[in-house]
């Protein structure tokens, strides 16, 4: 590997800063040549290719968002554009890529990399820990931090004028953010896609601790649960117990996706950054790197993009426990 290119990609997590400068120092210490693609796979297509160094990533690790820009982009999905950024990566000699992303990019790599024998790795980078293959992927803690911070806040407000709050939070097809904010933040209930257990759940609840004199109640409700959205969730509420609670509703949204890196997702970053560039230099292809267990572990994109990371149920049980 004489010459490595570097892309992040998707929507953007924080810790992304952290993985790049990871990658591009690894680079620099073996010698070889590292390139920052900028705005992700749009970036190859247009030829926003630009050369690095050290130097190119001093003080980025504490910053959230991305220095190379993230993008969706369509036309990575079509064959002109896959062949219009394989003349970008033959111009600039690139002998493997290192891709930051979700579930989507490491599907774009995957095939790409099969089209054009180009060995790339991917660093897996999304607030909604979605990714098979890593107990966490960089963002997750920081957007979940996040959240109970801002699940805290509510909480005030919510018990000054004894009120249901329900809080939507990110997580396009997971519930990860959701239950770890839920039980971080002591909500009551948390609705997740990966465990639908109805809205009758969320009633019994409701009904059962309207018993006791609670000055608040908070529901947990990711984005991507199956029971309609929050403001659906509130009116099936209101009709099922009338005036008995006095709702409200707040989507978190963008707000989970920056922000500055907490230690865990710096850590995460740089650990996997450094492995990513030694894995090309191995050899290795069409794979993404994790941590599972304290372990470096290795999965290929096939099934870190199709294998759904499984919901540990014993968190819910817990959740179920202590918000009794
Ligand atoms: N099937 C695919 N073929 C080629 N490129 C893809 C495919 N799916 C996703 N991509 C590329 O990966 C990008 C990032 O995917 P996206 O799902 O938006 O985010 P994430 O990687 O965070 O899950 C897309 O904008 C697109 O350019
Ligand atoms: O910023 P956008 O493009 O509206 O995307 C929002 C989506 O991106 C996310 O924040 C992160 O998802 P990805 O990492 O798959 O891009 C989801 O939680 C959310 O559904
Ligand atoms: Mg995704």
């Amino acid at each position: 590997m004489e010459r490595i290119g570097v892309l992040t990609s998707g929507g953007d997590a924080p810790g992304m800063n952290a993985a790049i400068r990871a990658v591009v120092r690894t680079c620099v210490y073996y010698n070889i040549t590292p390139y920052g693609i900028y705005q992700g796979y749009e970036g190859l297509i247009q030829n926003d290719i630009k050369k690095m160094d050290a130097g190119s990533v001093k003080h980025i690790i504490h910053q959230g968002g991305t220095v190379l820009k993230s993008a969706r982009s369509l036309d990575f999905k079509t064959d002109e554009g896959m062949q219009k950024a394989w003349e970008n990566i033959q111009k600039h000699n690139l002998d493997g890529l290192v891709v930051i992303g979700g579930d989507g990019t490491f599907t774009g790599a995957m095939e790409f990399g099969e089209k054009f024998d180009l060995p790339i790795v991917g660093i897996p980078g999304t607030i909604d820990n979605d990714i098979y293959g890593t107990d966490f992927t960089v963002g997750f803690d920081t957007a979940v931090n996040t959240v109970v911070e801002a699940v805290d806040k509510i909480r005030d407000t919510a018990t000054s004028h004894n009120r249901l709050f329900f809080i939507e939070v990110m997580g396009r097809d997971a519930g990860f953010i959701a239950v770890y904010s839920g039980i971080a933040a002591g909500s009551e209930e948390i609705l997740i896609p990966e465990e639908d257990r109805g809205v009758e759940k969320l009633f019994e609840s409701l009904a059962r601790t309207s018993k006791r004199n609670k000055s608040s109640r908070l529901v947990i409700v990711a984005e991507g649960d199956n029971n309609g959205s929050v403001y659906d969730l509130e009116e099936k509420v209101k009709d099922e117990f009338g005036d008995r609670y006095e709702t409200k509703v707040t989507i978190l949204g963008h707000v989970q996706r920056g922000g500055r890196p907490s230690c865990a997702d710096r850590v995460l970053a740089s650990r996997l950054g450094v492995i990513a560039v030694e894995a090309l230099q191995d050899g290795k292809r069409d794979m993404m790197v994790g941590i599972r267990d304290r372990e470096i572990r290795y999965t290929d994109f096939e099934k870190a993009t199709k294998q759904n990371p499984k919901m540990d149920k014993e968190l819910l049980r817990i959740a179920d426990i202590i918000s009794i």
